[in-house]
């Protein structure tokens, strides 16, 4: 696996290492010793897919505070998406920047998000899946978000948008949410 540090600190591209043969390929999603490593999480609580069926679907931003806040490692295995994350972390130099990677299931890179950031997509393509490893469990009562369209944090989205859930369209501005941590 090749990791590339993004600019926010902490946060990863990881590029998959295919061993290819006359039958196809095969390479690692994770592993212990190699995330040991980077200092990033070496246990999953939970791992979470996702569909969306229409191009320009818009998820996000999401993440969840302590006691429950999750590291997650995200890849799409299904079209493309346009992944984004942005920094909340309660004294971070870089606290409201955000950064994007495309997710492509033909190239299979992922991207590693450490706890204290928010996440979210928009789908660049029909049909596309995101598989998630979670560091913790699931907990509705310490999730939180921020709007993906605020325009203090400018993220600049793709496409049109084409759907996104009520719950995500209510979701506060970033001058509302208390910095996680
Ligand atoms: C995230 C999650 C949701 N659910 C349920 C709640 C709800 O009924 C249904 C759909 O949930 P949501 O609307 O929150 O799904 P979605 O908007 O896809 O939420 C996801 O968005 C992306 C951006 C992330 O980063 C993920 O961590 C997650 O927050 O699934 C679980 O049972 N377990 C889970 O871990």
């Amino acid at each position: 696996m090749k990791f590339t540090p993004l600019h926010l600190d902490g946060a990863y591209r990881i590029d998959l290492e295919r061993r290819s043969d006359s039958r196809g390929s095969f390479a690692r999603l994770f592993c212990r010793d190699e995330f040991r490593a980077f200092g990033l999480s070496e246990t999953w609580a939970q791992c979470n897919v996702s569909h969306s069926v229409q191009k320009g679907t818009l998820r996000g931003l999401h993440f969840q505070r302590p006691p429950k806040a999750d590291a997650k490692l995200v890849k799409c295995m299904a079209g493309a998406v346009f992944d984004v994350i942005v920094d909340l972390r309660k004294g971070s130099d870089t606290f409201g920047d955000w950064t994007s990677l495309t997710l492509t299931a033909d190239l299979g890179e992922m991207i590693y998000i450490p706890a204290g950031f928010a996440h979210g997509f928009q789908t660049l393509t029909d049909h596309a899946e995101l598989l998630y490893f979670h560091s913790d469990s699931y907990s509705p009562e310490n999730e939180g978000g921020v709007h993906y369209a605020d325009r203090h944090i400018g993220i600049a989205w793709p496409l049109a948008i084409s759907s996104l859930s009520e719950r995500d369209q209510a979701l506060p501005p970033i001058d509302k949410v208390e910095p996680i941590g």
